[in-house]
């Protein structure tokens, strides 16, 4: 007899994912699927709740409800096994500027207890392309340099799944292309990326698109079914839909 199939190949899989504070509900019943190896991206108004939904997803942040997994690990029980599994790029650069950059990826290879430190510190290097800079202080690079050393850093502990918010804020053009290309190859590789953005042609480059506002998912799939729940002809642009989403999601969610 054939073994069965996987069950699921979902490396995300949550529903229901609620958070308040205080009275205030940011994060309201969000569903997200995201099949392992896809590059889902996470797009919305500033305060529409994507970094609260990202920080639940990575087990930083407790939902008040909902239920799921991550990697096949529960969100709300097994926080500390995603933490280990996962890749978490904040929006603000978290690391050491007084440290050079062989230094800051020792420091997170050590934190994360990895065996072969050396060696996983110089394959993020490479990686990224930093093999040459590595001496070099972390608070005197580029936006784009510093980007690459944060993602060098996310990947070191070889997580399957990147949560990526908003990478990209502040880069020059050929630093954000470059960055996506590695994206690409990441996912090519079998790691899957939720990567929250506002420019338009990275959406472009994601293979699906999940759209919020008000806490609430308003759109989803890929960009020519986003158009088309926006409610716009085929021909329509994302920038076009995006505008016209928020715009239903003011009549129907907006508190005076
Ligand atoms: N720790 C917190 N305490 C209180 N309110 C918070 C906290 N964190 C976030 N918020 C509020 O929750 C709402 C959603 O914030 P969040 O950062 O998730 O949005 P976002 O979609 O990531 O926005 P942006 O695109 O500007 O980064 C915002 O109104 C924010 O002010």
């Amino acid at each position: 007899m054939n073994a069965s199939p996987p069950t699921s190949t979902l490396a995300i899989d949550v529903r229901g994912l609620t958070k308040k504070f205080g009275e205030r509900v940011v994060v309201d019943h969000v569903d997200l699927q995201v099949a392992q190896g896809r590059i889902c991206g996470f797009l919305g108004p500033n305060g529409s709740g994507k970094t609260t939904t990202i920080r639940m997803l990575c087990g930083l942040l407790k939902p008040d409800a909902g239920e799921g997994t991550c990697l096949g690990l529960d969100v709300l029980r097994e926080s500390r096994a995603i933490k280990l599994q996962a890749g978490y790029m904040t929006q603000k650069f978290g690391l050491y500027e007084d440290l050079s950059i062989r230094e800051n990826l020792d420091f997170i290879a050590r934190l994360f207890q990895l065996p072969q430190r050396h060696a996983a510190v110089d394959e993020a290097l490479e990686r990224l392309g930093l093999t040459a800079r590595q001496q070099q202080l972390a608070g005197a690079l580029s936006g784009g340099w510093k980007q690459r050393l944060a993602l060098a850093a996310c990947l070191i502990h070889k997580p399957r799944l990147l949560l990526l918010d908003e990478p990209t804020a502040g880069v020059d053009p050929k630093a954000r292309r470059d960055f996506w290309d590695e994206i690409h190859r990441l996912a090519q590789e079998g790691i899957t990326v939720l990567v929250s953005t506002h420019y338009m042609d990275e959406a472009e480059r994601c293979h699906e698109l999940v759209y919020i506002a008000y806490g609430r998912v308003l759109a989803r799939g890929t960009a020519a079914q986003v158009i088309e729940q926006a409610g716009l002809p085929p021909d329509a642009n994302l920038e076009a839909a995006f505008v016209s989403l928020v715009a239903q999601a003011q009549d129907n969610f907006a508190t005076p």
